[in-house]
C-alpha cells in the first residue's frame, strides 16, 4: 500500500486546486513526491488548466519529508535530482504559475515547495519554518537558496540555524508570505492570486532568482562569518550547522544553481552521518514515551483537569505552579504560614516577570496569567481540585500525615500526586485507602523551564489516573515519562553512578578539574563536580545516603563530599565548593579542594596508581558505563518499559548530549560486549561498584542490543 498521495481538481476558472494528503502531517514520502509529479506534468498538459494552487489536506500544508524514511536509501542514489529537476524545474520553472496556499504548518520540504511556488497565501497562525537542523540534516529541497532570498541572509540563517518556526503573521512581515487571510478563504484567495499572476496583475516571482533581500558580497560575508562563530559557540560539537552555512556561501559566492547542487549533495550525505541518525532516533523516541502499553492502549479517554492544588510554594512547588498557569490551568498554591505563601506566590511572580523582561510574554498577559493563581493556608477550597500535587520536603512522616488529609478534604475523583524525587510511594499513601489514585509526578528543577515529567506508578495506580497525568504532561509542554517505582524512579536511579564513579576517579588518583573537562567535552552541560556544586552538597549527601541504603553492595562511598560539607563548604550557594565562584557565579578550580582529597583518598586507601593518567575516553566509560549498567538493571526489573524512555530521560533530565541519541543509544553504538567486558576487569580491581549486571552479561553474550525490548512478562508496571 502507498503511502499518501496528492489529489488535483480543476475548477470551472482554470485552475487545479493540487492537494498533498498524507496522514497525519502529510509528511513528503516518496509516494507524495512521485504522486506530486503526476499532477503537475497532468496540469501542464490539460488546456483547461492555466495556474496551480498548492495546498494540503484537513488544514495542514505539510510537516516536510517522511521522516521515518531518512538514511533507509542506498546511498549510491542519484542525488540532486529532486531539489533540482524537480522542485526548481518542474515546479517554480514551470510555464503555468503555482500558489502556495499554506494553513496549519509548513516545515522542512514543506516550506522548501512552497517557497519553490510563485506566491505563499497563508494564516496568521500556520507555522512556517526549516527545523531540518534539529535533525542533523540541512534543507534539501533548495531551502538554503530560497529562503534567505525571501526574508534576507541574518533572518534566514537564523531560522535555520534555530530550527524554531515562526508564525504566518511574521512570516507576512518578513515577506515569506505574501498575504494572510482565514482559513475559509484560503483557498478562494489563492485562486484569485493564481489567475491575478497568469492575468499579469501580479508579478510571477521566482524565489531562487530574487536578489533584493540578499546583501552585497562583503556584507553577506560579515553575515557569515557571524553566523559560523555563533553556531561554534553554540554547537561546538556538531559539524552541519556548519555544513549549513557552506552551502548557503555557495549560493552567494557562486549562483543559486550552484547552491542548490552543494545543498542536493551535503544534505544526501549527511542522512548517513551518525549525529542525524541519532536525533532522528530522539525525535521518533521523544513521541513514543507517551504510548505505553496498557495505558494508552486500553480505550480510555483522559479526564478534563480545571483546577490543580499545589502543597508547598518552595522552588519545586512555585515552579510547577508557573508551568500549570502557563498553559491556563487554575491553581491553589497551599503553603502552612503567611509568610512562606508569600514567598511562593513571589516567586511564581518572578518566573513570570523573568518572562516579560526576555520579550516572551507582555506585562498583561502576565497579569492575566496571575489571575489563574490563588494562594490559600487552608484545605477549604481543596474540594474543587482535580489534581493535588504535594511539593513539601523530602519527610516520610509528613507526606504520610498530607496524604491522609488529602483524602479527607478533596473530592473521590481527585488525582493526589507527589513530586518526591525519592521516597517509595506505597509509603506515603501507607495511611490512606486511596492507592488506586496515588502517583508521583516528579518535575524536575526549575520545573517550569525542564521539559521531563517523570510520572511514577506503583502497582495499584490506575490506569486511568497515568493516563490523566500524561494528558496533562503534554498540555503543559513536558515530554512525560511513565515508570515504576523504586528508589530514585528511573531518572536519578540510572544516573546515581554518575557521581559516585566520579568520585571514585578521584580517590585513585585522577584530577577533579579533568574528569569535568573531559565529560563536557563528551558534550555534558557540566561535570560531576561541577554539576555536585549546583545542586549542593546537603542533597548529595541525603541522596546519596538513599542510595547506599537501596543498593549497598554497589555504591560508592567517599567522605570527599562529606568532609567539605564539614568545613561550610556546601557547593555553589555558598560560594565554594570543588569550584570557587565570584559574584557573578563564575566557577574558577579552587587550590583549597587539594586538602580534602588528600584526606579522602587515604581513607579510600587505594594503593594502585594506574589509573592516574586516563586519556579523555576512558573518563567518559568509567564514568558512563556504570550509569549504562544501571539503566540496564531499570529496564530488567521494568521500571522503565523501554529503552528509548531512557534515552529522552537521559537527555532531557541530566543533559546527555541529543546528538548521541540518548545513554542507551549511544552505549549499542559501542556494543554489549565491549561495555560488559570493560565494567568486568575493572569490577576486578576496583570492586563490584563496576560489576556488571545480569542483564547486561546476557546480552553481551547473545550478541543482543541493551536496546531490544525486554519480556514483557518481566515488566512491573
Ligand atoms: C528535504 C527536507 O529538507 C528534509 C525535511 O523536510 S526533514 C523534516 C522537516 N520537518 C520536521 O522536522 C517536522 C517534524 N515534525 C514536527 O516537528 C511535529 O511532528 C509537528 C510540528 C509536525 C506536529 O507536532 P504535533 O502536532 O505535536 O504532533 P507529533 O506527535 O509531533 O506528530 C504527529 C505524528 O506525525 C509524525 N510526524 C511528524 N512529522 C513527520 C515527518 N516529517 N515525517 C514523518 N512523520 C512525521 C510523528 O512521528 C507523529 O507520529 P505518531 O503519531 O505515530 O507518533
Amino acid at each position: 500500500m502507498g503511502k499518501g498521495r496528492t489529489t488535483m481538481e480543476v475548477g470551472p476558472d482554470g485552475v487545479a486546486i493540487v492537494t498533498i494528503d498524507n496522514p497525519p502531517v502529510n509528511a513528503l514520502s516518496a509516494d507524495v513526491i512521485f504522486s506530486l509529479k503526476e499532477s503537475y506534468e497532468q496540469a501542464m498538459r490539460r488546456d483547461d488548466v492555466k495556474a496551480i494552487v498548492l495546498t494540503g489536506a484537513r488544514g495542514k500544508f505539510s510537516g516536510g519529508a517522511d521522516i521515518n524514511s531518512f538514511g533507509s536509501g542506498k546511498k549510491e542514489a542519484k542525488i540532486g535530482s529532486m531539489s533540482v529537476d524537480f522542485v526548481t524545474d518542474v515546479i517554480e520553472g514551470a510555464r503555468k504559475p503555482s500558489v502556495a496556499a499554506v494553513d496549519g504548518l509548513a516545515l522542512g520540504g514543506g516550506l522548501e515547495i512552497a517557497m519553490a511556488c510563485n506566491s505563499r497565501i497563508s494564516t496568521s497562525t500556520t507555522q512556517l519554518g526549516l527545523p531540518e537542523l534539529q535533525l542533523g540534516i540541512i534543507p534539501g529541497l533548495g531551502g538554503t537558496q530560497r529562503l534567505p532570498r525571501l526574508v534576507g541572509l541574518s533572518k534566514g540563517l537564523e531560522m535555520m540555524l534555530t530550527s524554531k518556526p515562526i508564525k504566518g503573521d511574521e512570516a507576512h512581515a518578513l515577506g515569506l508570505v505574501d498575504a494572510i487571510v482565514s482559513s475559509k478563504d484560503l483557498i478562494p484567495t489563492a485562486r484569485r492570486w493564481a489567475l491575478d499572476i497568469v492575468e499579469c496583475r501580479r508579478p510571477w516571482i521566482k524565489s531562487l532568482y530574487k536578489t533584493d533581500k540578499i546583501e552585497a558580497l562583503g556584507e553577506a560575508r560579515e553575515v557569515l562569518k557571524f553566523a559560523r562563530a555563533q553556531a561554534q559557540k553554540q554547537a561546538p560539537h556538531l559539524q552541519h550547522p556548519l555544513v549549513c552555512i557552506d552551502v548557503v556561501e555557495e549560493g552567494i559566492v557562486s549562483g543559486p544553481r550552484a547552491g542548490l547542487w552543494k545543498e542536493a549533495n551535503s544534505s544526501y550525505e549527511l542522512q548517513f552521518s551518525e549525529t542525524s541518525k541519532a536525533l532522528i532516533h530522539v525525535f521518533f523516541s521523544q513521541r513514543a514515551t507517551s504510548k505505553v502499553p496498557g495505558i494508552t492502549d486500553l480505550g480510555l479517554m483522559p479526564r478534563k483537569i480545571n483546577t490543580v492544588a499545589i502543597l508547598g510554594g518552595g522552588l519545586m512547588g512555585s515552579g510547577i505552579a508557573t508551568a500549570l498557569i502557563l498553559s491556563n490551568y487554575r491553581v491553589i498554591l497551599k503553603e502552612v504560614n503567611d509568610n512562606f505563601l508569600q514567598a511562593g506566590l513571589g516567586r511564581v511572580k518572578a518566573n513570570l516577570q523573568s518572562r516579560v523582561k526576555k520579550g516572551v510574554m507582555t506585562q498583561e498577559n502576565c497579569a492575566r496569567t496571575l489571575t489563574r493563581l490563588t494562594g490559600v493556608l487552608t484545605y477549604e477550597s481543596f474540594k474543587d481540585a482535580d489534581l493535588v500535587i504535594e511539593a513539601v520536603i523530602e519527610n516520610v512522616s509528613l507526606k504520610q500525615k498530607i496524604f491522609a488529609d488529602l483524602e479527607e478534604y478533596c473530592p473521590s475523583h481527585c488525582i493526589l500526586a507527589s513530586n518526591t524525587s525519592t521516597i517509595d510511594l506505597n509509603l506515603i499513601g501507607e495511611r490512606t485507602k486511596s492507592s488506586d489514585r496515588i502517583v508521583g509526578a516528579h518535575f524536575f528543577s526549575p520545573a517550569h523551564i525542564m521539559p521531563l515529567l517523570e510520572i511514577v506508578r506503583t502497582h495499584n495506580t490506575s490506569p486511568q489516573v497515568v493516563l490523566d497525568l500524561l494528558d496533562l504532561g503534554k498540555k503543559i509542554r513536558k515530554t512525560p515519562i511513565v515508570v515504576g517505582n523504586c528508589t530514585g524512579f528511573a531518572v536519578n536511579r540510572m544516573f546515581f553512578p554518575y557521581t559516585q564513579s566520579a568520585l571514585l576517579l578521584v580517590d585513585c588518583g585522577l584530577d577533579v578539574y579533568q574528569i569535568d573537562r573531559a565529560i563536557a567535552k563528551f558534550g555534558m552541560p557540566m561535570g560531576p563536580f561541577r554539576l555536585a556544586d549546583l545542586v549542593g552538597f546537603g542533597v548529595a549527601v541525603a541522596t546519596g545516603a538513599e542510595y547506599l541504603k537501596s543498593f549497598p553492595e554497589r555504591s560508592y562511598k567517599s567522605i570527599l563530599i562529606p568532609s567539605m560539607l564539614e568545613d561550610k563548604r556546601a557547593g555553589e550557594a555558598t560560594r565554594k565548593g570543588f569550584y570557587v565562584y565570584d559574584e557573578r557565579r563564575k566557577a574558577s578550580p579552587d587550590p583549597e579542594i587539594k586538602k580534602y582529597i588528600e584526606k579522602s583518598r587515604s581513607v579510600a586507601g587505594f594503593t594502585t596508581d594506574k589509573i592516574m593518567k586516563l586519556a579523555d575516553k576512558d573518563i567518559v566509560e568509567m564514568i558512563f558505563f556504570p550509569v549504562v549498567n544501571e539503566a540496564c538493571r531499570v529496564l530488567d526489573e521494568g521500571i522503565s518499559v523501554k529503552a528509548s524512555d531512557l534515552d529522552i530521560a537521559s537527555i532531557m533530565g541530566m543533559g546527555f548530549p541529543s546528538y548521541r541519541g540518548g545513554a542507551m543509544f549511544w552505549a549499542d553504538s559501542l556494543g554489549a560486549n565491549y561495555i560488559y567486558s570493560r565494567l568486568e576487569s575493572w569490577s576486578k580491581t576496583y570492586g563490584d561498584f563496576f560489576k556488571p549486571c545480569s542483564y547486561l552479561a546476557q546480552r553481551a553474550k547473545r550478541g543482543t542490543s541493551l536496546s531490544a525490548p525486554v519480556n514483557q512478562a518481566k515488566s512491573r508496571l
